[in-house]
């Protein structure tokens, strides 16, 4: 178990969370082995020995979204002579439900229409904007709504449509147990809201590819 000093007050001026504050690895690790004597585990065991600093390097991973803005992703632009509807599909998504702290997964499908200039963003960017605002505790609706705000306020395209799909581990070993139950949840900006025709394009490229 790593050492704790419990004299020691958090610095008030020193930001334990938020941009520029990282993972505080050696409190989280001081908390997960508390949260293993809560449950009455033997903290002592072989097993258990590495896990609060496993933990603490794992939650480095899963937050790192906290401690960083993930628009920007969005900063280099290139001329594609492209000004019609580009789609990311399939992106899969690991996120932690801020209510239990467990995961949800599924995928997130991202779709943009550039303006009039026609330049695009590199594609692998659209999933690091999608990873940056799953990598933190959150909830689905908030998650769909950042990454459509991001692209919508950062791009000015003439539309942006996100849809995300994910099952909720809190809903499926736990509480209710609805295993295999699916969320779907939609944010949708621009001509994609405006237009019928041009949301139900992106919904068919969604459920059934272009083909
Ligand atoms: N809208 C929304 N709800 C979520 C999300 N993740 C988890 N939840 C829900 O958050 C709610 C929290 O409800 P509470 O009653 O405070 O907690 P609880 O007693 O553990 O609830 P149960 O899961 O029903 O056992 C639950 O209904 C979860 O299903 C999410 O991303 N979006
Ligand atoms: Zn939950």
């Amino acid at each position: 178990m790593p050492a704790t000093d419990d004299d020691a007050e958090p610095d008030p001026d020193v930001p334990l969370a938020g941009p520029g504050a990282g993972v505080d690895e050696a409190r989280v690790a001081a908390a997960v082995a508390e949260l293993l004597a809560a449950i009455g585990e033997d903290t002592d065991r072989d097993g258990l020995a590495d896990t609060p600093a496993r933990v603490a390097r794992m939650w480095t991973e899963v937050a790192a979204g906290l401690h960083e803005d993930p628009r920007r992703h969005l900063k280099v632009t290139f001329e594609a002579d492209h000004d019609e509807m580009v789609m990311v599909r399939d992106i899969p998504l690991y996120s932690m439900c801020e209510h239990h702290l467990v995961p949800f997964t599924g995928q997130a499908h991202v779709a943009y229409i550039p303006n009039d200039d026609g330049r695009v963003i590199g594609l692998s960017k659209v999933a690091r904007l999608v990873d940056g605002y799953a990598r933190r505790p959150q909830v689905q609706e908030r998650l769909t709504a950042q990454v459509a705000d991001a692209l919508s306020e950062t791009l000015d395209p003439r539309g942006v449509m996100v849809v995300v799909e994910a099952e909720h581990l809190c809903m499926s070993m736990r509480g209710v147990q609805k295993a295999g139950t699916t969320t779907v949840t939609s944010a949708v900006r621009g001509l994609f809201r405006s237009s019928v025709a041009t949301r139900q394009e992106a919904m068919r490229f969604i459920t059934r590819g272009a083909r």
